[in-house]
């Protein structure tokens, strides 16, 4: 199937400015890469001493492979990026559109393990509007990858700036790494706020003051 236009203008987007994932092209279909992730973590759970003759673990090199291919990595695939609603401005909108306690659940990518926060994003539209949704959904989209909370932040940015033909965005990230939680340095109440910020709100300090503290996370 062929990607969408909006999938495709923020590939080229985030790769011509150094933000894509480190990715290698994808060889596989989606079923044949959940059969070989399957085999593969079947060695790693045997190596690790576990019977995987038990009923409660049979399965659990199956359902890793669905949660990686299909869940928790699926935004690694552009094929599932969100289909996007963008309107053109004509109520002439001209203030801050802002989102903000997206729930955001993402991997880190050293560890493997859970990233668990918030984000907001603002917007000064120009000439687009986007659906309200589909923000929530570029974050998720772009969290469903293994990641640093850096890049996520960026990503986020710029998928937004190319789809809405503007700079003025802005993006806020605060999330519990678990690779710093539950192993590690075990911290238990550190948290990591990351911000992306274009156009006026990183030129104009009013708005960007707007924007950083009214934003709750
Ligand atoms: N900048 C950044 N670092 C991250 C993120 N997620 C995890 N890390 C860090 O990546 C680093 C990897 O460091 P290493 O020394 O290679 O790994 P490690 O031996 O497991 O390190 P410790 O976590 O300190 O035990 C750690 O400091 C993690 O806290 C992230 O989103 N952004
Ligand atoms: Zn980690």
């Amino acid at each position: 199937m062929a990607l969408s236009d909006a999938a495709i203008k923020v590939k080229a987007a985030l790769t011509e400015q150094g933000l894509e994932t480190p990715m290698l092209p994808q060889t596989h279909t989606p079923e044949v890469r959940k059969e070989k992730i399957e085999h593969h973590m079947k060695e790693v759970l045997t190596l690790m001493a576990l019977d995987l003759s038990d009923d409660s673990l049979m399965d659990t090199p199956r359902r890793i492979a669905k949660m990686y291919v299909d869940e928790i990595f699926s935004g690694l695939d552009y094929q599932n990026f969100p289909k996007i609603t963008v309107i053109d401005n004509k109520m002439g909108v001209d203030e801050m559109v802002r989102v903000q306690d997206i729930s955001l659940t993402s991997t880190c990518e050293h560890h493997l393990v859970t990233i668990d926060g918030y984000a907001t994003v603002a917007y000064l539209p120009r000439t687009k509007i986007i659906g309200l949704s589909k923000i929530n959904r570029i974050v998720r989209f772009f969290a469903q990858r293994p990641q640093v909370q850096e890049r996520l932040t960026q990503q986020v940015l710029v998928a937004l700036q190319t789809l809405l033909e503007t700079k003025d965005v802005a993006v806020k990230m605060d999330a519990v790494h678990y690779c710093v939680k539950s192993r590690g340095v075990m911290d238990s109440t550190s948290s990591t706020t990351t911000t992306a910020l274009g156009g006026i709100f990183k030129s104009n300090p009013a708005t960007r003051a707007e924007f950083l503290h009214q934003s709750k996370c």
